[in-house]
Parts: structure tokens; C-alpha cells; sequence
């Protein structure tokens, strides 16, 4: 059977780490686009993302990328999404799709929608999908599958343009939802950038601990605190950029996780038995539920990323190119 037409003619990707690599290799072996240009910030990213052969152009400038393409996604830190959309407008095609993938969606609106032309369609997107790698050799084509891609286009955008956006991200493996920014980024405030935050809290306070030697912390680390370790290696450029651009929701929700964190503190000192037998059953629960709308199951032969310890070490596929 012959494939389907792909759904854009010519996409580009401006920023090829974690998530541009794997969305270039899952559009092509979907034949989602008809072809790829690509760019990055520094010589050295450009050129493996050429020996990769993850694009079918690798240029120079973000300007020069988006010439001719009817869909270009942003895939930079947070950050600086604003300046590339003013770097880039200029050089929009009428009718060509602006999306990007940042973890907050709030800040991409104010930051980038100022400088999408009249005529250009501005589909901010986040897929819910990720490891702790960075750099365009950690990417793979599956990362997206049964993952969530969460679409939050200003009002009054042209519909058939979002749908289109949709279908993109629907023929990468991705299920997708339409969401308000700022409640994206409420949600994504407590699923994703609390437990980020208290990760790095937690790696950093057993690292600094008098009593108890770096050696025995990695020696004795045990599977919970194994995972923190895992989150608290992402890439520190793109949390910074999360937490400096999502402040106010990331505060509200670590105002109720302190309030929390309290009550359970209490219960402790207090040998409250039963309020933390309580909590525990509760939270079990909601990790089942995960566990049964398959949220927890990564896509079949997936890369290496998600592994909780990489085999070997991998120094390669945490390099982003700061
Ligand atoms: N890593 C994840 O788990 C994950 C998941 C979903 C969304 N995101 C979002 O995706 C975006 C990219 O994350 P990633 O994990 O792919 O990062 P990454 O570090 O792997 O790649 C970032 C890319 O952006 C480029 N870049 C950095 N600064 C730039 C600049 N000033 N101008 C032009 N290019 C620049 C780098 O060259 C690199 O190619 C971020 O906005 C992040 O919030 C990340
Ligand atoms: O699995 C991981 O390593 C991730 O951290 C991925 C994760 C997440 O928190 O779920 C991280 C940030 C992104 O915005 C989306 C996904």
C-alpha cells in the first residue's frame, strides 16, 4: 500500500536536540513531511545532525531555515522561543504554520505571538514526552507514542491550521488535547515542574550531607532515590528557563505541597500512624489509575533514553550545545 501524501511540504526544525531530533526522525518514518531543513545555534550541532542524516538541509540561520516552509517548529529552550520568532518573522511564508514544543505554554504566547505575521498561523504545542538526554543523538522516532501533545493556539486561530497541527502530532504516535496556556500551565506545574524541582532538591541535599559520604550515596542509592537521580540530570538550561517562565504556577503548587509536606512532618513527629497509612493508600491509588490508562508504559523498543541508568556512560546524548 502506497504511503499517504505527507502532510506538509517542507518543515522546519530550528533547535535539533531531545526533542527536534526525534520529532525529524518521527516525521520521516511516517513520511509525515515532505522534507526537512534544519538548523542549530552552533557548528558543532549542526554538523552531526548532517552525519546523522536527521535533515535533508542543515543551514546556517533560523532565517535562512524558514524559508519556503509551510510548518516550523521551534524546539529551543523556552528562553529564548521570543527571539527566534522575532529573528524569524521577517522570513515567514504566508500561510506557513509557526508551533513550537516548550515545556511552558503562558510565556510562548506572550514571548513569540507579538511576532507572528498576519497571514502565518501561530499553534503553540507541548508534547508530554521526554528523558533526562539532551542533544540531537538522544532523540528517537518513538518518544511521542501514546504520549499526550497538548495544543494551546491563541483565540480566533484558523481551526483548519490546528487541525492540521493535530494530525502532525497524531501521525508521530501522539494523542492530542487543546488546552488554555495558563491552565497548561497550572497542570503541568504540579505533573511535571514540582516533581522536576524536588529532585533537584533532594539529588542536591544528600550531596551535600556531612555525615554520610558522596561515595555511600551512590553506592547505597536505592530505587527511589535512583529516579530522583534520573530526573535531576536534565538539561540545566531548559529547567531554568521552565522555572523562570512558568514562576507563578510553579509557586502556587509548591505553596501546597509545603502546606503538605507540613502536615505530614506533623504526623511523624507525632507517631500519626494512621494519617500516613492514609495518605499512602490514597496515593497509591492514583499511581495505579497511571499505571492502568497505560501512562506508564513507554512505546515498545524505545531508545535508550528512558532506561532509569543508562548501560554505559553516555556523555554524548546529554550534550546540548550551551
Ligand atoms: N527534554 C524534555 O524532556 C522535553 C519534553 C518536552 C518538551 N521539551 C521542551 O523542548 C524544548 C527543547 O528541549 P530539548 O530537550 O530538545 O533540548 P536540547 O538541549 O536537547 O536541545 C535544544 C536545542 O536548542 C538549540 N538552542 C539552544 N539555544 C538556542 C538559541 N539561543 N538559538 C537557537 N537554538 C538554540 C540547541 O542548539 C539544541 O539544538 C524546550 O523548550 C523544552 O522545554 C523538552
Ligand atoms: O521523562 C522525563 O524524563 C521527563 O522529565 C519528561 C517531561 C515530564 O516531566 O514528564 C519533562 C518535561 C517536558 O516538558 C515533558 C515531559
Amino acid at each position: 500500500m502506497s504511503k499517504p501524501a505527507p502532510l506538509y511540504n517542507r518543515l522546519a526544525l530550528i533547535g535539533v536536540g531531545l526533542i527536534g531530533s526525534s520529532i525529524a526522525r518521527a516525521a520521516k518514518a511516517q513520511g509525515a513531511v515532505g522534507s526537512i531543513v534544519a538548523t542549530a545555534r552552533s557548528e558543532a550541532t549542526r554538523k552531526r545532525v548532517a552525519e546523522l542524516g536527521l535533515a535533508d538541509q542543515v543551514v546556517e540561520t533560523a532565517a535562512a531555515a524558514v524559508e519556503g516552509a509551510d510548518l516550523v517548529i521551534v524546539c529551543t529552550p523556552v528562553g529564548v522561543c521570543g527571539a527566534v520568532a522575532k529573528e524569524i518573522a521577517p522570513h515567514l511564508a504566508p500561510g506557513a504554520t509557526v508551533s513550537d514544543v516548550g515545556s511552558v505554554k503562558g510565556s510562548i504566547v506572550r514571548d513569540m505571538g507579538p511576532h507572528i505575521p498576519q497571514g502565518v498561523h501561530f499553534v503553540p504545542a507541548h508534547p508530554v514526552a521526554g528523558t533526562e538526554y539532551s542533544g540531537p543523538d538522544a532523540g528517537f522516532a518513538e518518544l511521542f507514542v501514546n504520549r499526550w501533545c497538548i495544543l494551546t493556539p491563541p483565540p480566533g486561530q484558523n481551526q483548519a491550521a490546528v487541525d492540521k497541527l493535530a494530525a502532525f502530532w497524531k501521525l508521530i504516535g501522539a494523542n492530542v488535547e487543546t488546552m488554555a496556556p495558563d491552565h497548561h500551565d497550572l497542570v503541568l506545574a504540579v505533573t511535571s515542574h514540582l516533581p522536576h524541582l524536588i529532585a533537584y532538591t533532594i539529588v542536591g541535599t544528600a550531596d551535600e550531607l556531612e555525615t554520610v559520604t558522596r561515595s555511600e550515596v551512590l553506592k547505597f542509592s536505592a530505587g527511589g532515590f535512583r529516579d530522583f537521580t534520573r530526573i535531576a540530570a536534565s538539561d540545566p538550561t531548559m529547567w531554568r528557563d521552565i522555572f523562570v517562565t512558568n514562576k507563578d504556577a510553579v509557586l502556587e503548587m509548591l505553596g501546597r505541597f509545603n502546606e503538605d509536606i507540613a502536615l505530614l512532618t506533623k504526623a511523624i513527629r507525632n507517631g500519626d500512624g494512621d494519617t500516613l497509612f492514609e495518605h499512602f493508600t490514597r496515593t497509591r491509588a492514583i499511581r495505579k489509575g497511571i499505571v492502568q490508562i497505560g501512562q506508564d508504559s513507554p512505546a515498545p523498543d524505545f531508545g535508550r533514553g528512558h532506561q532509569t541508568l543508562p548501560p554505559e556512560p553516555l556523555p554524548k546524548p546529554y550534550a546540548s550545545d550551551e
